[in-house]
């Protein structure tokens, strides 16, 4: 149990209710299913429905404390009411509190950006691992503490979570923590009250207007990350992205710039490119890695960047970076039973598939034909649907529209949406199999020795979600099985 006081310390309260003097808590929530004796509940205004209409729920469970926006017309005597502005700042301060202010013991790093995330987060977390220091990850695959892994089903958990997740890392000794920093995560103050040592910026391009509405309302989401830092921290940004500058137009931290193309104090350059890695110039220094594509030399100069920002030594860092591997579904590639190459990769916005096919055009031969199967989630931006057709289907030689993830829509009507944006020219270049199990061995099928086959969109996943439940499928045991199969 610990006090009510020590917990909301910090907290701007516009009225407080009972005798919070005395009250002891046994822990705090925000999910009255989650409820039990003596807990502190938090009532947040959600996306789907309003927490306050739980308080009664909660307090006959035995909830102690309500922290609220809207003080309930019924007041229970032995309850204590908190009104404050906004919930969800308010759970940032109560849940650093609960937890110790985990992150002021932590180097935090924080990545956002549409594209580039898990990966740029994950190679640092490899780095800094390699370089002997116990690190956090929290990342849309896995959440990573010192080696032992953790399940999570956001790519920016919930603030309660995060300094949970802190404050293990802390016990155990961890002293950097690197996390994904996702659009939805700070326009939903997530990561209220998280203290930052740097704040990283990869990219921003078309995705999540089904959320954000507009372009503009994305851009400020994720700027309101670096607006936020201290000016202690660091602000680094992508020079060579139309809104690298403005992202930290506002920000009160150091600012600092990284450019394959212009100039600024973090510089890289491909010097070649292969199916096998490619060797850089970083800072005037010669970096061969088993990462391939434009883009993973931007994750890779970032991770850099980061880790001289930290003050690491330069010979140190590039020699191990030099010995990462790539991340699970992004680029991951074999070769067939058949002599064919298949590269799933997590591509799920047009741009990320836009990157990975101008990286397959770069280290293939015009004589091998590319075959993209592809799919669009649903319940998510339909916008991105006929964009990424249009790109798969002009782009590769055979297209085959399949399903990613259909969530509660159906199936046929995200395969429709994506058909709207294939131009006439390239009809004859595109298939349409809904069960994407079929769909990849209709690719392994149709495909010769040295073709190349991109599964698009699941990376990592070993999930689809069809009519709101999940069964287990993976685009890299899927591949490997039918591509034993169809050769024996
Ligand atoms: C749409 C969305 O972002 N939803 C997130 C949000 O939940 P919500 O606001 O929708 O919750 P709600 O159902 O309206 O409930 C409101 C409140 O009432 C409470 N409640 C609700 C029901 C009940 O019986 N009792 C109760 O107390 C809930 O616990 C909550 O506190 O807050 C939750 C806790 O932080 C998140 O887990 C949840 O993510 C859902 C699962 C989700 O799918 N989110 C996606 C869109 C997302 O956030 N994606 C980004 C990555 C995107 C990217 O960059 O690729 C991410 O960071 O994961
Ligand atoms: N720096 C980058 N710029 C553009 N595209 C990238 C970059 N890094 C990776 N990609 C592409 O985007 C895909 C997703 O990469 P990654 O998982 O690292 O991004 P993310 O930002 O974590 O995505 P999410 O928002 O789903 O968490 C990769 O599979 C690759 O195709
Ligand atoms: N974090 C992303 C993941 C999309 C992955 C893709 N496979 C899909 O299901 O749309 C989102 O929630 O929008
Ligand atoms: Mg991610």
């Amino acid at each position: 149990m610990k006090t009510l006081q020590n917990i909301i310390n910090g907290l701007n309260i516009t009225q407080i209710l009972g005798d919070h003097q005395h009250a002891m808590i046994a822990s705090l929530e925000f999910d009255s299913r989650k409820v039990n004796v003596n807990d502190i509940f938090v009532a947040l205004k959600g996306t789907q429905v309003d927490g306050h209409l739980y308080i009664d729920e909660v307090i006959e469970k035995g909830a102690k404390v309500i922290v609220c926006e809207v003080l309930p017309s019924n007041l229970h005597a032995d309850v204590v009411y908190i009104q404050v502005e906004d919930t969800t700042i308010a759970l940032g301060v109560l849940a650093s509190n609960y937890y110790e202010n985990p992150t002021k013991d932590l180097k935090l790093v924080g990545v956002t950006g549409t594209n580039g995330k898990t990966t740029t987060t994950t190679l640092l977390y490899q780095l800094f691992e390699k370089l002997g220091y116990p690190s956090v990850l929290v990342s849309t695959i896995r959440i990573l503490i010192n080696g032992d892994v953790y399940p999570t089903n956001n790519t920016t958990p919930d603030i309660v979570t995060l300094n949970r997740i802190f404050k293990e890392a802390v016990d155990r000794g961890c002293e950097y923590a690197f996390m994904e920093v996702s659009s939805h995560g700070i326009d939903q103050n997530r990561i209220a009250g998280l203290h930052y040592v740097v704040g990283a910026f990869t990219n921003i391009t078309h995705d999540h207007l089904d959320y954000h509405k507009t372009f503009h309302n994305y851009i400020q989401a994720k700027k309101k990350f670096f607006d936020q830092l201290p000016e202690t921290s660091y602000a680094i940004s992508n020079l060579d992205d139309k809104n690298g500058r403005v992202m930290l137009q506002n920000t009160k931290a150091k600012k600092k710039f990284f450019t394959l193309k212009g100039d600024a104090e973090f510089k890289a350059k491909i010097l070649e490119s292969r199916l096998d890695g490619m060797l850089l110039d970083i800072n005037k220094n010669e970096l061969w890695t088993s990462l391939i594509g434009e883009f993973n030399a931007y994750n890779l100069l970032t991770v850099y960047a980061i880790a001289m920002l930290l003050g690491q030594d330069e010979t140190e860092v590039l020699t191990s970076l030099s010995t990462l591997s790539n991340v699970d579904g992004r680029f991951q590639s074999f070769r067939t039973d058949a002599g064919a190459v298949v590269i799933v990769d997590y591509a799920h916005t047009p741009d990320a598939l836009l990157n990975v096919i101008n990286t397959i055009e770069s280290i293939r031969t015009k004589n091998e034909q590319l075959i993209t199967v592809v799919g669009c989630g649903g319940d998510r931006d339909k916008t991105k649907r006929p964009e990424m057709a249009r790109i798969a289907s002009s782009r590769s030689t055979l297209a085959i529209f399949t399903s990613d993830n259909p969530r509660s829509e159906d199936p046929e009507a995200i395969l429709s949406d994506m058909e709207k944006g294939v131009e006439p020219q390239f009809f004859n270049r595109t298939l349409k199999i809904s069960d994407r199990k079929e769909a990849i061995k209709t690719a392994l099928k149709m495909s010769n020795k040295g073709d190349i086959i991109l599964i698009a969109g699941k990376g990592h996943e070993t999930y689809q979600e069809i009519k709101g439940e999940r069964h287990h499928f993976s685009d890299v045991e899927i591949a490997h099985e039918l591509s034993q199969q169809l050769n024996k």
